[in-house]
């Protein structure tokens, strides 16, 4: 069925009339009220910028980054996490990465990257990867922990007080691996040898850092000034879990680190 819609052209759609109705409105009311009425405006403005800035940037920062030194097990845990499978890894030398969909109701989709464990490759991978990271898996070998801890504190401490690592604050998750091993050290005592090296750190790396005229260049404080570090003094949320890659059953125990990952 044919329908016709009909104009009248000289109809006047002017919004004058009203706009000056909408003056005289306004220009007669209160001042005070006025004053509120920009504020209340201002307020809109600043907060759908606010939002849309940090919403808006968290949204595109969907990478869980797994790093640690060599041989920590990320390759390992990569596959787990991914197939739950058991495969013979080598040392990489590149990034591997893979969708991982999260164990949550909503089956979170996340870029999950296995970043290379050797000194030179990291550097340069971190650089580009870093700012687009939802949370960042540190992986660390429990059972090499004791010989290992000044390396894996060097490591963390660059990561803590990097300035995009801060900025962004994804969540950090320090995996205990290899747990295992009957050597392997336990979360717990992982985290208090950590934060006792890291305050050890913080001092000869600031000590480091001051000039010769005895000035201190910027550089992101890690915790309290005058205190010793602890990881709940960070406004990064920093949790640590056991796990096992490989168990003697060669079955995987990483239980822990889903959930985690699932509350992302
Ligand atoms: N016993 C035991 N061995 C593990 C575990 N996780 C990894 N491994 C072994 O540790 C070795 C190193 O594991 P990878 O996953 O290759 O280590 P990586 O951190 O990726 O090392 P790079 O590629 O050098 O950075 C392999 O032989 C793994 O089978 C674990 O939980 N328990």
């Amino acid at each position: 069925m044919e329908r016709k819609i009909n104009l009248d052209l000289n109809e006047d759609f002017s919004s004058e009339p009203f706009l000056d109705a909408f003056v005289k409105e306004i220009t007669e009311q209160d001042p005070s009220f006025l004053i509120g009425v920009f504020i209340a405006i201002a307020v809109v403005i600043i907060t759908i910028v606010f939002l849309r800035f940090f919403l808006g940037t968290k949204k595109s920062r969907n990478a869980v980054l797994l790093v640690g030194l060599c041989d920590s097990g990320k390759s390992l845990l990569f596959s787990r996490l991914l197939t739950g499978k058991f495969v013979k890894t080598v040392t990489s030398v590149t990034e591997n990465k893979a969708s991982y969909r999260a164990k949550n109701e909503k089956a979170t989709i996340w870029t999950l990257v296995d970043v290379p464990g050797h000194d030179s490759l990291r550097t340069q991978l971190l650089e580009k990867l870093k700012d687009s990271a939802r949370a960042i898996v540190f992986v660390v070998d429990s059972a090499m922990f004791q010989k290992e801890v000044k390396d894996v504190a060097e490591f963390l401490y660059s990561l803590l007080t990097d300035s995009v690592v801060t900025k962004n604050a994804p969540t950090m998750l320090i995996a205990c691996n290899k747990q295992d091993i009957t050597m392997a050290k336990s979360a717990k005592l992982i985290q208090q040898q950590l934060e006792k090296e890291l305050t050890t750190l913080r001092v000869t790396r600031s000590a480091a850092l001051t000039s010769q005229d005895g000035s201190v260049r910027s550089t992101t404080h890690l915790g309290k000034k005058g205190k010793d570090f602890e990881f709940s003094q960070r406004s990064m949320q920093v949790e640590f879990v056991e796990c096992s890659a490989r168990s003697s059953t060669e079955d995987a125990e990483i239980e822990a680190l889903e959930k985690c990952l699932a509350k992302l």
